[in-house]
């Protein structure tokens, strides 16, 4: 991999976490790309080989996006980023892509992954030539296993394992477990936790499924182990890993959180020929693995670098 490849790859990683899953994709044929949670929005343009990717917080709504970029660089076939937060409160576990979405979503991502998905749908519904897939990924975590990519939070994170992170990091005193009082067996929230690099091989099964001809319009795929951990079986299993202590403080529920996110990935494996390849150990182990091989995260290899020149 080229110094530019691994620097592209890590601006990825840095945008969103979403995105950084495409990493690697540069290779695929033309009139394909991915649009990233947050509005991240990569293009991967038709004979140029050309990756545009454009941090367009704020400034595209979905319609822009299809309206101008879309149209101008001629993608019609493409992933979508998108969540199972578009399920809301599912009242049957494990859940299946034919379940109802759009009821009870808790929060504004929920929300807007939700809106999307049904613009891309109406899309597919009027011009056939549009074909796209919309990946529903559970909870990614973990790094690469060679250690030289991973998960770099800056600032105090919102989500678990990169608060977990700086908690090893000891640049937070303690991780806030939120809400010991949920209907589950140990009373913390259960989340549905897959490899990073998982759920980058669903990315790639999904183009291959466009690529082939196979994809019927709008496809959505939940991408997920099948199986679900509770928060406190992560700080254990990431004790476990590290064989340090985690401090936790428990706090109370956090607004919008629901007790269980747990998917039935059978779809995936039917058409997409994907089932994930980790465990939870293993997650686990790469992310330490990352932590022992780049204690500052990228900035010692960002300074070498600028070094060399
Ligand atoms: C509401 C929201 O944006 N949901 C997104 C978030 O899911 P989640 O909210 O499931 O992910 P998360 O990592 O923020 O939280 C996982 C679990 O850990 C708990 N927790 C989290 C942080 C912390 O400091 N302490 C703690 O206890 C939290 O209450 C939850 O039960 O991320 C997923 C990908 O990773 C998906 O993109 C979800 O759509």
């Amino acid at each position: 991999m080229t110094s530019s490849q691994k620097n592209r790859m890590k601006s990825r990683y840095h945008n969103a976490h979403s995105v950084s899953l495409c990493a690697g994709h540069s290779g695929v044929t033309g009139g394909t790309g991915f649009i990233g949670s947050h509005c991240v929005v990569e293009l991967i343009q038709a004979n140029h080989s050309v990756t545009v990717i454009s941090n367009l917080a704020n400034s595209v709504s979905a319609s822009d996006f299809i309206d101008t970029l879309c149209k101008k660089y001629c993608v019609k076939k493409f992933i979508f980023s998108s969540s199972p937060a578009v399920y809301g409160k599912p009242i049957k576990f494990p859940i299946k892509e034919e379940y109802a979405t759009g009821v009870g979503i808790t929060n504004p991502y929920g929300k807007s992954k939700y809106m999307i998905e049904k613009i891309l749908n109406d899309i597919t519904l009027i011009d056939k030539e549009w074909k796209i897939i919309s990946l529903r990924y559970f909870n990614p975590i973990g790094a690469h296993p060679s250690g030289i990519i991973g998960e770099n939070p800056t600032e105090i994170p919102d989500q678990l394992m990169p608060f977990i992170i700086q908690v090893l990091k000891r640049k937070l005193p303690y991780l806030t477990v939120f809400g010991n009082d949920f209907e589950t067996p140990d009373g913390t929230c259960i989340r549905d936790y897959i490899h990073v690099v998982d759920a980058a091989r669903g990315h790639l099964s999904a183009l291959n499924r466009i690529a082939n001809g196979k994809c019927g319009g709008f496809e959505m795929y939940n991408l997920g182990m099948g199986k679900g951990h509770s928060v406190m079986e992560i700080v254990k299993a990431m004790q476990y890993a590290t064989g340090k202590n985690i401090p936790i403080k428990m706090m109370p529920r956090r607004l919008g959180d629901v007790p269980c996110l747990c998917c039935d990935p059978t779809l995936a494996a039917k058409n997409l020929s994907w089932k994930t390849t980790f465990t939870l150990e293993e997650m686990c182990r790469d992310v330490f693995n990352w932590l022992k091989k780049n204690p500052n995260g990228f900035d010692d290899e960002e300074k070498q670098e600028l070094k060399q020149g």
